[in-house]
């Protein structure tokens, strides 16, 4: 664990792996065909994608993610970051399936992941005692049966957005910490901790300039990642907090917005 409570675990590549084995490795060498274009020869340049997942790659009325981003997503010319406020295995396994690199920045920005390095920041030992603090209230999290949400978190907690949010504020307030509200979940978390600061920390080992970034997404979880790249947008459904803070409010909502996004800047 270094100063600021960061615990990284790192994982270099051996020599004998083939060059292009893996499909990162592929993804990046027609990612970097710009640096061969003639002088004066006019190119467009994909730009690298943060994305936000639940609202904005999914479908409306809880029918899950929208299939149709799958094709453009794995044929993305340039990076792809997936950067929600879920668990780690949720964004990495979608990675995995869609047969992407694992890129990810979880837990709202509490976890990492590149190709090679882990990434906690923290723990979730203050958000175990506000939860413990709003069940002696008389309150519960709110996840039925076995609570997948939280089983594989390791710097946060989420309370189902059904759940009274005030007296969860109230505890979370005592112990220094906030409660980040993304429409799926109530997030306890760390005051300093987001997605936008998580992407500053990656950006290097993932050689992408975030002024030349495109980030799409729904909520108040996704204004720190709007107001660190070039270009960002809300899709139809977000929040008040997303739609302020984007530079263009789409028309289409959920997944249709970002399929828009990603035709015209691709
Ligand atoms: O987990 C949530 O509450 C929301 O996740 P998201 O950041 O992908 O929208
Ligand atoms: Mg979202």
């Amino acid at each position: 664990m270094n100063d600021d409570g960061q615990r990284t675990f790192s994982f270099l590549q051996t020599e004998s792996t083939p060059i292009g084995h893996h499909p990162s490795q592929a993804l990046n060498q027609r990612h970097c065909r710009h640096a061969f274009a003639r002088p004066n020869e006019v190119t467009t340049v994909t730009p690298p994608l943060i994305l936000d997942i639940d609202g904005t790659l999914t479908r409306p009325q809880g029918r899950g993610l929208d299939p149709h981003v799958f094709d453009p997503l794995r044929e993305w010319d340039a990076p792809v970051v997936l950067a929600t406020g879920k668990a780690t295995p949720f964004p990495v396994a979608l990675c995995h399936f869609i047969g992407l690199p694992e890129r990810v920045i979880a837990e709202n920005g509490g976890v990492t992941v590149t190709e090679d390095k882990l990434t906690i920041s923290g723990s979730r030992d203050g958000a175990e005692a506000v939860a413990r603090g709003y069940e002696d209230a008389g309150y519960d999290l709110g996840w039925d049966g076995l609570d997948t949400i939280n089983r594989w978190r390791e710097t946060e907690l989420a309370v189902a957005p059904e759940q009274p949010l005030d007296p969860l504020e109230a505890i979370a307030t005592e112990h220094d910490l906030q409660v980040v509200d993304t429409g799926y979940a109530y997030h306890v978390t760390d005051t300093e901790r987001s997605k936008g600061r998580a992407l500053e920390g990656i950006a290097a080992d993932l050689e992408i300039e975030l002024d030349e970034c495109v980030a799409i997404g729904d909520s108040e979880n996704d204004v720190s990642t709007f107001e660190r790249v070039g270009r960002s947008f809300a899709v139809a459904n977000a929040d008040d907090a997303a739609r302020a803070a984007a530079d263009e409010v789409l028309d289409g909502a959920h997944a249709d917005g970002t399929l828009a996004v990603l035709a015209r800047v691709g």
